[in-house]
């Protein structure tokens, strides 16, 4: 493995910021830390650039321990949320400040700093300074910055935040592709779920302070390893039931029958999670019931979320199931209306109540 963190654990006076993280890194893989404010991505990534000091642990990089070896030695480049260029130098400077400091020879140096520019598609701006720069030139010109010295890993703290919409998405692409091209180890803190999905190898789902699931972004949000990831991952109705019969739960005064033997279980309870977009909303009583559980439910709310309809959808019992109906449905739905809930056996996802959130993990 390329890069290796065993049990790595640091606290802030009572807080434990990082708890007994281990993670295994391959070369050339683009990880992403992903999770709530707090939870400790930033620490992390401060551990791994050498920034922070972990209390107990191992930093291991291409098989050597680093966990002492000052950030300046380790080789590992770093772009934050706030550009950080230097104000008094153009662009040109600013990428080759790294590689100026090396001594690297001034012929090399622009040769190096030209096929940046080239890369970040800025070569036309190099003689400008960061104030005559828009927020996303800014952080192109602080990720050629960062990658100039070829590091050997590239870390991301929430590079793309302080950018508007199109710019972080157009952004996402340009970040992704020149990975693609160069390469490099990357990995990127951030609490945006969907940049998560859309770039990562692997994304790291992290909660005070643990990891609660290590997996590729398809696995993430369609096999939720704890109810945590179910509901940080995307949208989901997450249910207490109990088990009772060879392959039903009884979820409140519903008995929903789904695709798993259930027999060694009898009588246990468990956490039943569902997506929206696998729930179907019928106004008659026709759904297929070898594939369906039918509940009969009451639209509470109807918000109109362009691609989708969201409904809110009172079942009995007080429960209420959110179901993701087509936007172009959305004038085909009324508050207060009588319609059936269908519920897809295949689509229920099991998990234990235990609460010892299982780490799960696929190449
Ligand atoms: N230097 C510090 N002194 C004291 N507490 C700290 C320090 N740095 C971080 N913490 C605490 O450690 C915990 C984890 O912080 P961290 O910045 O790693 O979280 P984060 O997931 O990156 O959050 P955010 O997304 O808001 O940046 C938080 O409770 C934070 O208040």
């Amino acid at each position: 493995m390329y890069l290796v963190l065993k049990e790595i654990r640091k606290s802030f006076r009572n807080v434990v910021a990082v708890n007994n993280v281990s993670l295994e890194v391959k070369k050339g893989e683009w990880i992403t830390i992903l999770g709530p404010s707090g939870c400790g991505k930033t620490t992390l990534l401060r551990i791994i650039a050498g920034l922070e000091q972990p209390d107990s642990g191992q930093l291991f990089l291409e098989g050597h321990d680093i966990t002492y070896v000052p950030s300046r030695y380790r080789n590992i480049g770093l772009v934050f949320q706030s550009y950080a260029l230097f104000p008094n130098m153009n662009v040109f400077d600013n990428i080759a400040f790294g590689l100026r400091a090396m001594k690297m020879d001034e012929k090399k140096v622009h040769a190096r700093v030209n096929e940046l520019l080239e890369m970040i598609r800025l070569k036309d701006l190099a003689i400008r300074f960061p104030h005559q720069l828009s927020g996303g030139q800014q952080q192109r010109v602080a990720l050629a910055r960062a990658i100039a010295p070829h590091p050997r890993v590239l870390l991301l703290d929430e590079p793309l935040s302080a950018l508007d919409a199109a710019v972080r998405q157009h952004l996402r692409w340009e970040l992704r592709r020149i990975h693609q091209v160069l390469g490099i180890t990357t990995i990127l803190v951030t609490h945006d779920q969907e940049e998560a999905l859309a770039v990562s190898d692997r994304i790291v789902i992290m909660n005070h302070g643990n990891i609660e699931q290590i997996d590729t972004p398809f696995h993430v949000y369609s096999a939720p390893a704890t109810p945590f990831v179910a509901s940080f991952v995307g949208t989901s109705n997450i249910f207490k039931g109990i088990i009772v019969s060879k392959n039903s739960i009884l979820i409140g005064e519903h008995e929903i029958e789904t695709m798993f033997d259930l027999s060694q279980k009898l009588g246990e309870e468990i956490i039943a999670i569902i997506r929206p977009e696998d729930i179907k909303v019928s106004k008659k009583d026709n759904g297929d019931e070898f594939l369906f559980n039918k509940i009969p439910g009451i639209i509470q709310t109807k918000v109109f979320l362009g691609a989708v309809t969201r409904l809110w959808i009172g079942i009995s019992d007080g429960l209420v199931i959110v179901a993701d109906s087509s936007g172009t449905s959305a004038e085909n739905w009324k508050e207060g209306e009588n319609i059936f809930v269908l519920i897809p056996k295949y689509a229920l996802r099991l998990l234990d109540t235990v609460g010892v959130p299982k780490v799960t993990s696929s190449p």
